[in-house]
């Protein structure tokens, strides 16, 4: 599927256009100084250098129509071309099966053909160069790498029929990439704990050995507050059984604890109430904590590192900085990589304790290359987010990753497939407050929803209706519903690669329970188990009885369906992420229940997934405050 090419797109098919049929003709002509390159074939011919900005020429390139794709392609190698009319469109037969989703036997054997392949997944190396090297002969040898790696990929995928991640293409990105590799000692992979390899790119840790074997790697598994115990254990054991160098952070966490330390300062001035976001009783004050416990091995395989804990491990893992004569003594540097999206902004605004790099949930805002001084040992440089040649099973896959974005999508009864079998119905049921109707066993039914069952249930109880017919938007629930799940408001978080696989839904199981949804709508899940489903029918909506015609009533027709629902204390709103950041500057000084009780939580060696569960019970008794709690690390600029 070629996606809907953007507005803004840039690329050589563009810019044909605009030269040819007088769009902005005369800026053109005058817009850059010829350069003379020679090609493969030793021929010599003349270019214009581009001037852009600096924002356009860092924009991230990942999916590119089949026209740019080759007129890019063609420009990157300097070559004249010829176009050819091709014919092959394919033809999808939708039956019963949904034609975006791959099968059990057509998984495993699309995942072999990905174990096979798995070394071909490369990322582009810089060319060698040394003082003599012009930046002209740089510049040149630095496309033609990026050239022969862009055949390498499209070989791999056309002759293998697999799908790839819409990897970066834009050779300025890569450039970001390779200065930041040159100049760390320790180069931190940042990935999402919910699926690790999916973010990792090996390849990208063989090129940092290559650049030089004194650095070294550290896989940080960010978002590692979205995953049970249990789920760390199986994942430390996968890494220590790869040899893979990894942490578990969360930035969330961190930040709410940075945010707690904080106020917590404040409120040691001024007796300040503090704002409970629910009924969970907490301590007015925190007490020092009298001394750190050692802790053992299993907790160190599978803790979330504090920012403090994490900056140590920076410097313990980098290798020592050995100076040659007369080199000025330098700081240790951390280079931090990973797709958009991670959380890298994230992670260095909890390191530095303030908010200098804004966060956000649209991917690709960090785009350029920065440096961050932590403190008088550590200096941190944050990449450009990037999205590394990784294979997938579907598009589906992608947009579940967050790797492809959700507005721009056509097609979503994939993707909500994929929703509809790893979230459970009675958790999504209890989530949203709806009913949904699914097909019997004996008409065909498999007893789990299909993408469409969930999404037709949730455009029925939110009143989108489309235009017309006024049948339940489909397209416009499975938006709500996909960012959710992006999001990690609809948790799944996927298990570790064995023999013989572990069972997903098995393995994410405690992740629905009543404690992982929204507080006011705690209980209605055991309350649901228990109520045959018949009597549940009684008071929930069905997608075939309520009409979505009445456009205006809408509201009030959403509004009173949840309340049926939920009884009294019905909430028509969303999920509320268990650990969910709202920043402000004024928000930093209202320590709330919950943050207060994450940062006691981190430091009392609480698990911070135990706290959801059992929040009351581990601040019976009074909670003390942090050790050595203190303000943020100054910059040093
Ligand atoms: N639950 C949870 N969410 C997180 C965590 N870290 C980041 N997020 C969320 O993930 C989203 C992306 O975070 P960013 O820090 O902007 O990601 P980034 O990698 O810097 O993205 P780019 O700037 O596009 O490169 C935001 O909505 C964050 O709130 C975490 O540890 N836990």
């Amino acid at each position: 599927m070629v996606l809907p090419k953007s507005k803004n797109s840039v690329g050589l098919g563009n810019s044909l256009m605009n030269d040819r049929f007088g769009k902005n003709k005369s800026s053109n002509m005058h817009r850059g100084n010829a350069i003379h390159r020679t090609n493969q074939l030793g021929e010599k011919y003349v270019t214009n250098e581009k001037q852009e900005a600096a924002w356009v020429k860092m924009r991230s390139v990942t999916e590119q129509g089949a026209l740019d794709e080759f007129l890019n392609t063609a420009e990157l190698a300097g070559t004249d071309f010829t176009a050819e009319k091709m014919n092959n469109v394919k033809i999808v037969h939708v039956d019963q099966k949904n034609p975006y989703l791959l099968s059990a036997a057509e998984e495993r054997a699309t995942k072999k053909r990905h174990k096979d392949n798995h070394n071909r997944l490369t990322v582009p190396r810089r060319p060698h160069w040394d003082d003599k090297t012009t930046p002209q002969e740089l510049d040149d040898r630095e496309r033609t790498s990026l050239l022969e790696w862009r055949r390498g990929l499209a070989e791999l995928q056309e002759i293998n029929d697999l799908l790839l991640t819409p990897f970066e293409r834009n050779i300025e990105v890569w450039r970001q990439l390779w200065r930041v590799i040159e100049r760390s000692d320790l180069v931190v992979q940042i990935v999402d704990a919910r699926n690790p390899l999916m973010f990792r790119s090996d390849d990208l840790d063989k090129y940092v050995k290559e650049v030089d074997a004194r650095k070294n790697n550290l896989l940080l598994v960010n978002k590692a507050d979205m995953m049970t115990l249990e789920q760390r254990q199986a994942w430390a054991d996968y890494f220590e059984n790869e040899g893979i160098n990894y942490t578990f952070f969360s930035a969330e966490l961190a930040k709410e604890m940075n945010e707690a330390r904080a106020a917590a300062e404040e409120s040691d001035d001024s007796e300040g109430s503090y704002e409970d976001e629910d009924e969970v009783e907490v301590p007015k004050k925190l007490e020092p904590q009298e001394e750190t416990e050692p802790r053992d091995s299993e907790d160190n395989r599978t803790r979330i590192l504090t920012t403090d804990e994490l900056e140590a491990l920076f410097l313990e893992r980098a290798p020592k900085i050995q100076l040659k004569e007369g080199e000025a003594p330098r700081k240790t540097s951390i280079g931090l990589v990973g797709y958009p999206n991670v959380g890298k902004s994230s992670t260095i605004n909890a390191l530095i304790g303030a908010k200098k790099v804004s966060v956000s949930a649209t991917p690709g805002k960090t785009k350029h290359f920065q440096t961050i001084h932590l403190s008088e040992e550590v200096i941190l440089c944050d990449c450009p987010g990037l999205v590394f040649p990784n294979f997938a099973t579907t598009k589906a896959e992608l947009v579940c990753n967050g790797v492809l974005p959700i507005d721009q999508l056509r097609e979503f009864t994939g993707p909500a497939g994929i929703v509809a079998s790893r979230i459970p119905k009675r958790f999504l049921e209890a989530v949203y407050g709806m009913k949904i109707k699914i097909r019997a066993q004996e008409e065909g039914g498999l007893g789990v929803p299909t993408g469409s069952e969930v999404l037709r249930a949730y455009a029925t109880a939110r009143g989108f209706a489309t235009q017309g017919m006024g049948s339940p938007d489909e397209s416009r629930a499975a938006r709500y519903i996909l960012k959710d799940y992006v999001k990690g408001k609809l948790l799944f978080c996927t298990p570790p690669p064995a023999d013989p696989e572990i069972d997903a839904l098995h393995f994410n199981r405690e992740l629905y329970d009543d404690a992982h949804l929204p507080a006011r709508r705690r209980g209605h899940l055991a309350e649901m188990e228990s109520v045959a489903d018949s009597d549940v029918n009684s008071v929930a909506m069905d997608a075939d009885e309520i009409s979505l015609q009445d456009a205006p009533l809408r509201g009030q027709k959403t509004a009173s369906i949840d309340r049926t629902f939920f009884g009294r204390q019905g909430n028509a709103g969303h999920l509320r992420m268990p650990f969910s950041y709202q920043y402000s500057e004024q928000g930093k000084k209202q320590l709330t229940g919950r943050k207060q009780r994450t940062m006691v939580a981190l430091e009392n060696d609480i698990d911070p997934a135990d706290l959801r569960r059992n929040g009351k019970k581990h601040f019976k008794g009074g909670a003390r405050r942090p050790k050595g709690a203190g303000k943020p690390t100054p910059l040093d600029d």
